[in-house]
């Protein structure tokens, strides 16, 4: 069966997004998405998403990760299918949806889309290492030299060791530089170093406000490989509410296959 796809990029993090209304897509052709996600056989993406009806919300958003398996929350992702449900018609300037995680508000201006992720109230430590679930489990480690990194190979030890190996976890290294901090993200389901992660993204920023010791409203520029995001909360303690990830959400093209 023929069906089109849509392709976009939110700082450099690619996804692949079929408009499945008419529910006409076999969302459980785990080999289909891998392939599609694939950079060589296929189209080539970080993952895969289904935009869906869903009674009360103005759509749901179903995502894969690029081996094909049903994944945890993609920020990036979340924003991009804010934009493609923004040029389908379905929504205008600001909207609420469904995803793995729960409901979701997005404002989109411009191609830039604030995106409302949800609130964490628990952060694990790992050594001196930050672990919590921003909608996707991440740990986040503060290294220097970062740019320089073999994020890959130090990313898949940690993703594979005891700790983590079964489950599975997104690793960040953090970096703070003169306008905020750099992020390098080894993404779980990709298993690769991938360009941004959004919710690695937002994670890395709570462990920046704990590190040195913000309270409050509080803003975060970061920097990652594919571009700039900006992450903002209300942290008090250990609790982050009024989350959101800002950034840019762009089409790149589409097809038939
Ligand atoms: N790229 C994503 C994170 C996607 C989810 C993740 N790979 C997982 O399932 O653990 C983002 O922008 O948040």
């Amino acid at each position: 069966m023929k069906f089109q796809f849509f392709k976009y990029q939110g700082a450099g993090n690619d996804f692949i997004i079929v408009d499945n209304r008419k529910r006409d897509f076999d969302a459980h052709n785990q080999d289909l998405i891998q392939k599609l996600c694939d950079r060589r056989f296929g189209i080539g993406a970080d993952g895969f998403m289904l935009l869906q009806d869903k009674e009360g919300y103005d759509f749901e958003m179903v995502y894969y990760n690029a081996d094909g398996a049903e994944g945890s929350m993609c920020g990036n992702g979340g924003r991009c299918i804010v934009a493609f449900a923004k040029d389908l018609k379905i929504i205008e300037n600001s909207t609420v949806f469904l995803a793995v995680d729960g409901v979701h508000h997005a404002e989109i201006s411009d191609n830039e889309v604030n995106l409302q992720m949800i609130d964490v109230h628990d952060i694990q430590r790992d050594g001196e290492a930050f672990v919590l679930n921003t909608g996707s489990p991440h740990y986040v480690a503060f290294k220097d030299e970062l740019a320089k990194r073999n994020v890959y190979q130090e990313g898949y030890d940690i993703r594979n060791n005891a700790s983590y190996k079964k489950e599975g976890i997104n690793v960040n290294f953090i970096q703070p530089e003169e306008q905020g901090y750099f992020v390098r993200t080894f993404e779980r389901g990709v298993e690769d170093e991938t360009l941004a992660c959004g919710t690695g993204a937002t994670a890395a920023a709570m462990a920046a406000a704990i590190q040195s010791e913000l309270q409050g409203d509080i803003k975060i520029p970061i920097r990652v490989l594919g571009g700039n995001l900006t992450i903002s909360f209300h942290r008090a303690g250990n609790s982050f509410t009024k989350v959101f990830l800002q950034g840019p959400a762009q089409f790149v093209f589409t097809g038939t296959i």
